[in-house]
């Protein structure tokens, strides 16, 4: 089986590493990491054990190779650009976006017919170049033909992928995977990276306030486009939110933080600023979301002055 990663940095090297002791991998990467890669190999380090792993990495795709699969490992803001600069590779190949937010999805499938989405609720910390730490893992990968549906060639990956010893189950609505990720995402992400906090001190009256609107309003946007989760009401996710997901990580600092404090761009508009969007689109209200995109984006207004 031969699989690319494009856009490949914490997570995609990560899953590179694994993969690349079960079948042919190559991983599109920033330069410095693919002369480390070939120097002394990726380097993982935490939870999913620790080795030093070689596969092939460049800047590129090889001349003339086809996949079986591609994995779009890079943040949201670089997807459409990744599907541009290799269209001809991605054209009919299961194209796999292992990316958060909503969104990834449908930009994928304007390049390609063959769409699958994943869901990682798993920490991937960079240690320097081509070191990657992994701090946190909350459940299993989940893959699924978009938006769903069950399908043998995505039953074929999650083999792969357990072959490689990553947790992974197959799904058969992974849009509703997508958003219940989003859900916990857009509820903790931005409010933790504006307040400088990790996801615990949410859990006080104040933010916890306010992230119940935002999962309100998530809820009548998914509610319009048919979308389940596991929480049949917004007050059954908020419970989840409260008791079992935010105690599990409440040491973990948000990587929209770790975006600001490298003085890059965050994946907001993939998260509250879509469902705000898509709010907009089905006439509904969605003025926290909204509010919380606007708070980020002048925090990242800032980040150039
Ligand atoms: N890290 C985590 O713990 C988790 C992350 N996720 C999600 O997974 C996705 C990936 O996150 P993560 O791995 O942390 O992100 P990273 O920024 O570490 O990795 C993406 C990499 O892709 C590179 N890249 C972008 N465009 C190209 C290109 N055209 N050619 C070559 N390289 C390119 C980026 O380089 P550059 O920065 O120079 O553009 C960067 O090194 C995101 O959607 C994130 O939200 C999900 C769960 C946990
Ligand atoms: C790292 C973790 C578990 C929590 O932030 C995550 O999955 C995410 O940020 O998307």
């Amino acid at each position: 089986m031969k699989v690319l990663i494009l856009g490949a940095g914490a997570v995609g090297l990560s899953l590179a590493a694994r993969l690349s002791d079960h079948c042919d991998v190559h991983a599109v990467c920033r330069q410095r990491h693919a002369d480390a890669i070939a120097e002394r190999g990726l380097v993982l380090t935490g939870l999913w054990g620790e080795g030093t792993h070689r596969f092939s990495a460049s800047e590129e795709v090889p001349a003339g190779e086809r996949y079986d699969y591609i994995f779009i490992t890079s943040k949201a803001l670089a997807t459409r650009a990744i599907c541009e600069q290799f269209a001809d590779v991605i054209r009919d190949t299961e194209t796999v976006s292992l990316q958060n937010g909503i969104g990834n999805e449908e930009i994928v499938a304007e390049y390609t017919d063959r769409v699958i989405g994943a869901t990682i609720i798993t920490g991937f910390e960079w240690r320097g170049d081509a070191r990657v730490h992994i701090s946190v893992v909350g459940g299993p990968m989940k893959l699924g033909r978009f938006p769903d549906g069950p399908d043998p060639k995505v039953d074929a990956l999650v083999a792969l992928v357990e072959k490689a010893g990553i947790p992974v189950e197959g799904s058969d609505h992974i849009k509703g995977d997508l958003w219940a990720k989003t859900l916990y995402n857009s509820s903790l992400n931005p409010l933790g990276a504006l307040m400088n906090v990790p996801y615990g001190k949410l859990l006080h009256p104040m933010p916890w306030g306010i992230i119940e609107h935002v999962v309100r309003e998530a809820y009548a946007v998914m509610a319009e486009e048919g979308v389940r989760v596991p929480w049949p009401t917004a007050d059954d996710y908020l419970a989840y939110l409260h008791d079992v997901q935010v105690p599990s990580t409440a040491e973990h600092h948000a990587s929209m933080l770790q975006d600001i404090m490298h003085g890059h761009l965050t994946e907001i508009d993939f998260m509250n600023g879509e469902i705000a969007a898509r709010a907009r689109k089905y006439e509904l209200d969605a003025p926290y979301n909204d509010c919380i995109t606007r708070l980020m984006h002048f925090r990242e207004s800032l980040l150039e002055q």
